[in-house]
């Protein structure tokens, strides 16, 4: 082990991050209705190249004058290969109330495109005298992306969340797929007749979440395509729970409530936690380091993990 402590994410929920085109207002309110943790304003891939003026315009409106009551509020700028992004970051910031919690960095391949944005975010909020610091969301949907996942979420101490863009990925991975997330038809292992289906996202999930662990940040699980599909969407969120991932992004309205109650720790499961933290503490009364918990071996490692269930669940319940 270092002996530098891995550092905490920042403590606020993030099990549901609902996307919405700013070149559609129509959907604003709606979304600020609901009941996802995090909205996104998306200026980038869902806007058309002709609407890119009239969306940003709209994002500026919508954060001045729509209640978002006590979400996060993240706006997508476009990429750093297009003409769009320099004018998305200087008319947010210079032209918005302070509601405006953080932008989502589309595209990230390496720390040096976070320090970019964090050069010109600077200048602007020196120059119009903000206190409030823009925080950063990136996403990691690049071979070059998930090649510097490290580099890319220790680019700035901005940086806050890291998501997976899983049809961005699949493209610049030259992956054949149309699919956006879930299963692939043809990822699977065949054995006595049977075919047993993989998940192909399992490596760049579990690099991200290396990386933001590494370096406090908090990783999410990006969008599932089929919308009609409901229970691909469970399989596919409960599989980046598992690997360490504490939410996803919905890009419908029918996945928000699915979101939310699969990266909200289960009653049942912070009643086993609060157990087993009561069982190791019993232990160590005893000068024991490892103990039996129905049945099975727990010792101080399981402290760690029955912690991570009660802490999510606790940081949730304080909203
Ligand atoms: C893949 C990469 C990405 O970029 S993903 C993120 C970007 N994409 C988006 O932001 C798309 C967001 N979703 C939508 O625009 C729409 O949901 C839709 C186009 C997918 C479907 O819209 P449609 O109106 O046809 O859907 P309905 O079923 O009719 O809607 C029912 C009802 O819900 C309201 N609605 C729809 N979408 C939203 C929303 N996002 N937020 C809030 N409300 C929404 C709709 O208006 C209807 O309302 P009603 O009429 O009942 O009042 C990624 O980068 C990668 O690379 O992986
Ligand atoms: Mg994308």
């Amino acid at each position: 082990m270092s002996f530098r402590p891995q550092p905490p994410a920042p403590p606020r929920p993030n099990r549901c991050q609902l996307f919405g085109p700013a070149s559609n207002p129509a959907l604003f309110e709606k979304m600020a209705a609901s009941k996802a943790d995090v909205i996104n304003l998306d200026l980038e891939d869902a806007v058309a190249p002709s609407d890119k003026d009239i969306a940003r315009k709209n994002a500026i409106e919508a954060i001045n004058d729509i209640d978002w009551g006590n979400k996060t509020l993240s706006v997508r700028i476009n990429g750093l290969d297009t003409q769009y992004w320099y004018k998305d970051v200087v008319d947010l910031l210079e032209q918005t109330n302070g509601r405006l919690d953080m932008i989502m960095i589309p595209k990230a391949g390496s720390g040096d495109d976070i320090y970019a944005v964090d050069a010109l975010v600077s200048s602007i909020e020196i120059a119009m005298g903000h206190k409030k610091r823009l925080a950063f969301e990136c996403i990691i949907e690049t071979a070059m992306g998930i090649a510097h996942v490290e580099d890319i979420a220790k680019g700035s101490p901005r940086m806050q969340a890291m998501s997976l863009g899983a049809a961005d990925f699949a493209a610049y991975m030259g992956m054949q797929t149309t699919g956006i997330g879930g299963t692939q038809e043809n990822y699977y292992m065949h054995r006595n007749g049977e075919n047993y289906w993989g998940d192909p996202w399992h490596w760049a999930t579990a690099n991200i979440v290396a990386a933001c662990r590494t370096h406090g940040l908090l990783p999410v699980d990006g969008p599932f395509g089929d919308f009609s599909d409901p229970e691909g969407f469970k399989a596919q969120a409960l599989r980046s729970l598992t690997l360490g991932m504490v939410g996803k992004w919905a890009i419908h309205p029918n996945q928000v409530d699915a979101c939310n109650a699969i990266f909200t720790p289960s009653e049942e499961s912070v009643n086993e936690a609060r157990e087993i933290l009561a069982a190791m503490e019993d232990a160590k009364a005893k000068g024991l380091g490892a103990t039996t918990y129905k049945g099975r071996l727990i010792d101080i490692a399981s402290i760690k993990q029955a912690e991570v269930i009660v802490k999510s669940a606790e940081m949730i319940a304080k909203g």
